[in-house]
């Protein structure tokens, strides 16, 4: 969708903030550009919707240059987001959003039922529409910014570190509603960040920038995690990258133990009599919910004695990145499987999902097809 070739751009002072960068951004996927400070994201970014001119190179959108489209046309075709969300503060909430259907001629009643919808589907209460932004938090001012870059529903959305100013639990918040927003609506979005954790979250695919504007790593966030090009990518993607690649490998082939796991009202002195007593046994309601962890040896049948299971993890939904994090806060070092239902499906120790990574990776290594459906089933808990 859009095709950025060969673009370099110099500035007056003869900073050479992008070097004869080339990336592919396809349409329908969130691409993030990430590097450290200074290394041309803003720069690659403002030059999509010409707000830079690039010094050489072309940009094209659907095979079109974008120098030979009128500025305003192209600009209204691309919604643009930037950090604390540079709303009019002497606009309401409502106006704010409705600005560019009202430049695009739509009347005011039309307009405004455009932003009223847009407020619901960026999860903002429609009791702030008549609020100005400085009676937002931070956080609703964001999502304010990214409906009004949705409002003429745009094909394009260009995001410019649009999340960097609020607090990791917002952030987190408004993170897991553009993925939710962008699964509904398809755009092409780019997107610039410094922080890798949050390209991981959101991209599709990952454009790794170095100092000097030149392109390090283009890549999947699966792809980078497990090889990253150089060291300079490798540094940048921090020391827990072998964790971290765990959020890309399910869980749905992890071999579970269901000799261990027993509903209550249970023969307990049968199963203690058969089963090896010295490690713990699940005890499930009547129906399959997980109720605790129970020592045979010890364990009378009173349900308030059970040692807490903690959190189990949904087999096929969740990663094995998560159900290694269970099993290592479990009190038995067992993870708990549950289906979407939350009934146990068995239990999956520390070893068994070792076995588990290390099958995947020769997998990998082998290039399943299946691996990369993997991934973007479980982009949602990464
Ligand atoms: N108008 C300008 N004139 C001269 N140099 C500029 C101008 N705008 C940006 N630069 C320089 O170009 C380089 C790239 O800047 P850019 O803002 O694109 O980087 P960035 O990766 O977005 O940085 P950050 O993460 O800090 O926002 C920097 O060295 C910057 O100082």
């Amino acid at each position: 969708m859009i095709a950025i070739e060969d673009v370099s751009k110099r500035y007056a002072d003869g900073t050479v903030a992008v070097d004869r960068l080339s990336l592919q951004i396809p349409n329908h996927s969130i691409t993030v550009l990430v590097g450290p400070s200074g290394c041309g994201k803003t720069t690659t970014l403002r030059m999509i919707n010409r707000m830079v001119e690039p010094s050489s190179g072309t940009i094209r959108v659907n095979g079109e240059d974008i120098l030979r489209q009128p500025v305003n046309a192209l600009r209204r075709s691309m919604g643009y987001v930037i950090q604390n969300a540079g709303l009019f503060q002497h606009r309401t909430i409502l106006d704010n959003i409705a600005t560019v259907p009202r430049l695009l001629g739509w009347s005011k009643h039309r307009a405004r039922a455009r932003a009223a919808e847009l407020m619901e589907r960026v999860g903002l209460d429609p009791a702030m529409a008549r609020r100005y932004p400085y009676q937002l938090s931070g956080g609703q001012q964001q999502r304010v910014g990214v409906a009004r870059a949705l409002a003429s529903d745009p094909p394009i959305l260009l995001m410019d570190e649009p999340f960097s100013a609020v607090d990791p639990v917002v952030r987190r918040g408004l993170q897991e509603e553009l993925l939710r927003i962008q699964g509904e609506l398809g755009k092409a979005i780019v997107f610039v960040t410094h922080d890798m954790d949050e390209a991981i979250t959101i991209g599709d695919r990952i454009a790794v920038m170095r100092t000097g504007g030149t392109l390090a790593q283009f890549a999947s966030p699966d792809e980078l995690l497990s090889s990253p090009a150089d060291p300079f990518v490798e540094e940048f993607l921090g020391a827990d990258r072998g964790i971290r690649g765990l959020s890309f490998l399910s869980t749905r082939d992890l071999e579970l133990d269901r000799s261990r796991v027993f509903p209550v009202g249970s023969d307990w002195q049968e199963i203690a009599g058969r089963e090896d007593a010295t490690s713990p046994v699940m005890v499930t309601e009547a129906g399959g919910k997980p109720l605790g962890w129970a020592d045979l040896a010890t364990w009378d049948g009173d349900v308030k004695a059970l040692e807490p299971y903690g959190q189990g993890f949904e087999v096929g939904r969740d990663s094995l990145r998560v159900a290694l994090d269970r099993a290592v806060l479990s009190p038995t070092g067992q993870a708990v499987a549950v289906d979407g239902a939350g009934t146990v499906l068995g239990l999956a120790d520390q070893a068994t999902i070792a076995a588990a990574i290390r099958a995947a990776r020769q997998r990998r290594a082998a290039d399943a097809p299946d691996l990369s459906e993997d991934a973007s089933e479980l982009k949602a808990t990464r």
